[in-house]
């Protein structure tokens, strides 16, 4: 089976190239960046409020090709790219968690940017501590 997907909007980043982004795990604090959605769906942002955390879903378009196992970032080890937050990985889909800290017409200005800029957006969801099953707890610094 395959799956067609649309963006939904584009990452307005500071980054340019691979090179200037910022590492696994390591978004700069402070560092803005925006969502521009594309007009047909922008209804669906209305209830985005300032200060919310959210999930962005984003296709890694600047990545070529994948491999399955990988050097990871965090152990420095080799391992499946199924353990890792590598950008080469069989359906290129990325996700960060995010703050939104302004919404101006079609834009959504974000907190927590590691994406390029030009970046493709899949998906946008609410973060919330409900995500983790009940008999899991959550850990301490998990944010509300
Ligand atoms: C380690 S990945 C983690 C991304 C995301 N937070 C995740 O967990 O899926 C972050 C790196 O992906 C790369 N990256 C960001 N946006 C990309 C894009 N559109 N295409 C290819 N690589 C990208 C940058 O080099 C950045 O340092």
């Amino acid at each position: 089976m395959e799956i067609l997907m649309k963006p939904i909007g584009y990452i307005r980043s500071p980054y340019k190239d691979k090179t200037a982004a910022p590492k696994q795990g390591t978004p700069s604090e402070g560092t803005t960046a925006a969502i521009e959605i594309l007009e047909e769906y922008k209804e669906g942002i209305a209830d985005i409020k300032e200060g919310e955390y959210g999930i962005i879903l984003f296709y890694f378009h600047k990545s070529e090709g994948y491999k399955l196992t990988t050097l990871s970032a965090k152990s420095n080890k080799i391992m499946g790219v199924f353990s890792t937050r590598s950008p080469n990985r069989p359906n290129g889909i990325g996700m960060s968690i995010v703050r939104f800290i302004k919404k101006e017409n079609n834009r959504l200005i974000f907190e927590g940017v590691d994406m390029l800029d030009g970046t493709p957006v899949l998906d946008i969801k609410p973060y919330s501590k409900e995500l983790c099953p009940k008999d899991i707890a959550p850990p301490k610094d998990f944010l509300s």
